[in-house]
């Protein structure tokens, strides 16, 4: 539905071609432009309800015979949903406190994902820096968990002052592939910018998207990283 309850364009598309959410067409959109799932893929989709990405994301493997499998978590219990076929799973948990080592069993021959999505987000409060708060808490965790923090005590933004506890190896490990790709949504923020700054010497390339049937009032981008070096 649009902001008025009037259904919008990319509702009645979502109805008309089954998919469970008008945000089918953000992922559809993110792999036009960037085609970064491929027959064969493994994809890691955090905050994965209502399924609509589990969708895009299960077509874009091609046909079952070019193998690949889609991992859905969200805090939620999801069906998996109609047009996916036996390549995706899905997983009840709260990613913030999920281990690491057990999402990574989860990818084919636990070498990890060739993909990682990330559309959580909390509720919005209105509360613009809350929201946006929150947000951050999510994208870095979807970050975290793709490089790892071996990977992230390098960059110029870590503030770690040494005085932390030492990581253990599992969490300096993370679940992305090198040559990966990620796609982490955020809410417009100065803390979104960090995320640019971050990613970008870690990545061969990290772009912004505000995909067409992002609504009018929403403040969501996507911080797309292809190339995980
Ligand atoms: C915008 S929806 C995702 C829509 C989904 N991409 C689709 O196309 O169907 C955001 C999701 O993030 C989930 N989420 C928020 N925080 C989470 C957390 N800590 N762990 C797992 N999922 C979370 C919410 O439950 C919600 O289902």
């Amino acid at each position: 539905m649009s902001g008025a309850g009037v259904p919008d364009f990319f509702y009645r598309e979502a109805q008309r071609l089954g998919y469970v959410a008008r945000s089918a067409f953000k992922l559809l959109q993110i792999q036009k432009q960037y085609k970064l799932i491929k027959p064969g893929s493994s994809v890691l989709d955090l905050g994965c309800a209502p399924g609509a990405w589990l969708q895009v994301a299960c077509q874009s493997l091609g046909p079952l015979k070019s193998g690949g499998i889609v991992v859905g978590m969200d805090i939620k219990k999801v069906k998996v949903p109609p047009q996916c076929d036996s390549r995706v799973q899905t997983i009840a948990a709260d990613v913030l406190n999920f281990p690491r080592q057990k999402i990574r069993e989860l990818s084919p021959q636990e070498l990890g994902f060739s993909v990682i999505l990330s559309d959580m987000c909390h509720s919005v409060s209105g509360i613009t820096t809350r929201d946006a708060a929150l947000s951050a808490e999510l994208g870095m965790r979807a970050l975290d968990l793709a490089v790892g923090q071996a990977v992230l005590s390098q960059s110029p933004d870590d503030d770690n002052d040494g005085g932390d506890e030492v990581p253990s190896n599992e969490s300096r490990r993370g679940v992305l592939r090198h040559g990966g790709h990620l796609v982490i949504k955020l809410l417009e923020s100065e803390d979104a910018q960090d995320f640019a700054r971050i990613c970008k010497p870690i990545f061969n390339k990290a772009s912004w998207l505000r995909p067409k049937a992002t609504r009018s009032s929403s403040r969501e981008i996507y911080l797309i990283c292809q190339g995980f070096r």
